[in-house]
């Protein structure tokens, strides 16, 4: 007896709208056979439809709201984006009727996903996000099951393919910053307000929801420190090479004695580290679990067809009847914690300092240094322009960031130095 169709109502026809139409269709033969029945479009919904793409027979709304309330469907796919809104409108009516959703929207879960997830349970639904983190990596497949027998304890990523393209391309091409990310734009990587990219929001919304699944925690995107890439400068990825590091946007969460810490940064990395060689819209994890070790998972993270693979991955779980709870434990189980000390971190760090070109500067900075027991590993002055300033590079060995930022306010002050850069150095 063949089963009955999971009959899907697609909210959103842009980049992985129609990237997941077109796998649909494309898949569709290897699709029913994997799921044991069909899975089939029964609603479409954007605010213009696109030409191009198979929709023949689908019917189509210009109101999605419209398209949640009435139409018949088992599972809503939500592929407008935004964290409220018309996007967040849409799911919760479709959890409210009872049916299950798919999305790729990270800011709609950061900002919702525990009383999203909350509806779900009462109602019967589930709630599939792969796509949100790490395009087409499995890598909420992967904290939510594979590693489930694990107490994790680390959580690191590149998690946002347009800065990785963005810092990639600057680094092989020279090419500057507002160049590339109009690229970026144009291949589909970037969100509807690219800030959300480059200021690293897009990454600590990804890593909010990695923080709860890997410590079961509710969502607690307010937990997580965040730092873009605006100022990180064509010098500072020369001077990176230089000395043996690639810069990357890193999210990075970890669980410490007094709380949970969750931060996006810039890091240089060492060629060594499992994230440095990882290159243009790719993304990738790595996680520590007490039994399992170091994992590492590497992939296209933005883009219509690796998107669309992790949408239709969620929607093959529905039609095979795979469901577990949102966050990998029902809503109840979630336990906050609370946010590790701040100022304890230790690390590494590179500092860029533009100073006047004259006697004594030198003897100041590593005065200043040497006062919040900051010790200096190397040192990079070159060229010689008295009536400009120049550049004087230095990492320093592992340091508590208490002290490293004493020691840039005491930098920042001296009448030589008109500007001071910092990035931590990141090591597992
Ligand atoms: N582009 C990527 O590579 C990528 C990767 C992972 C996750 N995401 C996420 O996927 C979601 C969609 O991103 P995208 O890049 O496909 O966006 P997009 O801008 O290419 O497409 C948005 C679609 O939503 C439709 N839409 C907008 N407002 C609407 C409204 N009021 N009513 C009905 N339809 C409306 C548009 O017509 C369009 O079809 C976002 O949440 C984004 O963060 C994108
Ligand atoms: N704008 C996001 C899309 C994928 O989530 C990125 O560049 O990674
Ligand atoms: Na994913």
């Amino acid at each position: 007896m063949s089963k009955s169709s999971l009959k899907i109502a697609i909210a959103g026809l842009g980049t992985v709208g129609g990237g997941t139409v077109q796998l649909l269709h494309d898949q569709a033969q290897l699709l029913a056979a994997r799921a044991g029945r069909p899975l089939t479009l029964v609603g479409a919904a954007a605010l213009e439809k696109p030409t191009g793409l198979p929709l023949d027979g689908v019917p189509f709304f210009t109101d999605a709201r419209v398209m949640a309330r009435d139409c018949d469907y088992d599972v809503l796919v939500e592929l407008i984006g935004g964290a409220g809104g018309i996007a967040l409108d849409v799911v919760r009516t479709a959890l409210e009727r009872g049916r299950s959703v798919v999305t790729a929207n990270k800011a709609m879960i950061a900002h919702h996903g525990t009383e999203l997830a909350q509806i779900a349970e009462a109602k019967g639904g589930t709630i599939g996000f792969e796509a949100s983190v790490g395009g087409g990596i499995p890598i909420i497949k992967s904290l939510r099951e594979g590693l489930a027998a694990n107490r994790v304890t680390k959580v690191m990523g590149i998690l946002n393919g347009t800065c990785n393209y963005i810092l990639t391309t600057m680094r092989e091409s020279g090419r500057d910053f507002a160049d590339v990310l109009a690229e970026a734009q144009k291949l589909g990587y970037a969100e509807a307000d690219p800030t959300f990219d480059i200021d690293g929001i897009d990454t600590a919304h990804k890593l909010a929801i990695l923080v709860s699944l890997a410590f079961s925690a509710p969502i607690d995107l307010d937990g997580v420190s965040c730092e873009g890439i605006r100022h990180v400068s064509a010098l500072d990825i020369r001077y990176a090479d230089e000395l043996g590091y690639r810069i990357k946007l890193l999210g990075v969460a970890a669980q410490t004695d007094t709380g949970i810490e969750a931060r996006v940064y810039p890091a240089m990395v060492p060629l060594s580290f499992p994230l440095a060689h990882v290159s243009g819209p790719f993304n990738a994890i790595v996680t520590e679990g007490d039994f399992v070790g170091r994992t590492v998972l590497e992939g296209r993270g933005a883009g219509a067809r690796p998107t669309a693979s992790a949408v239709v991955a969620d929607l093959m779980d529905l039609a095979l009847g795979r469901t577990i709870p949102t966050f990998g434990v029902p809503v109840a189980a979630l336990k906050a914690q609370p946010a590790a000390a701040s100022g304890a971190h230790r690390s590494a760090y590179y500092i860029r300092l533009m100073v006047k070109d004259q006697p004594g500067v030198f003897a100041d900075i590593a005065a200043a240094l040497r006062d919040e027991q900051v010790s200096m590993e190397q040192v990079i002055q070159r060229g010689r322009a008295p009536e400009e300033t120049v550049p004087v590079v230095m990492t320093v060995h592992e340091t508590v960031e208490s002290s490293m930022l004493r020691a840039v306010e005491r930098l920042k002050a001296l009448g030589s130095v008109a500007d001071l850069q910092l990035i931590r150095i990141e090591n597992l």
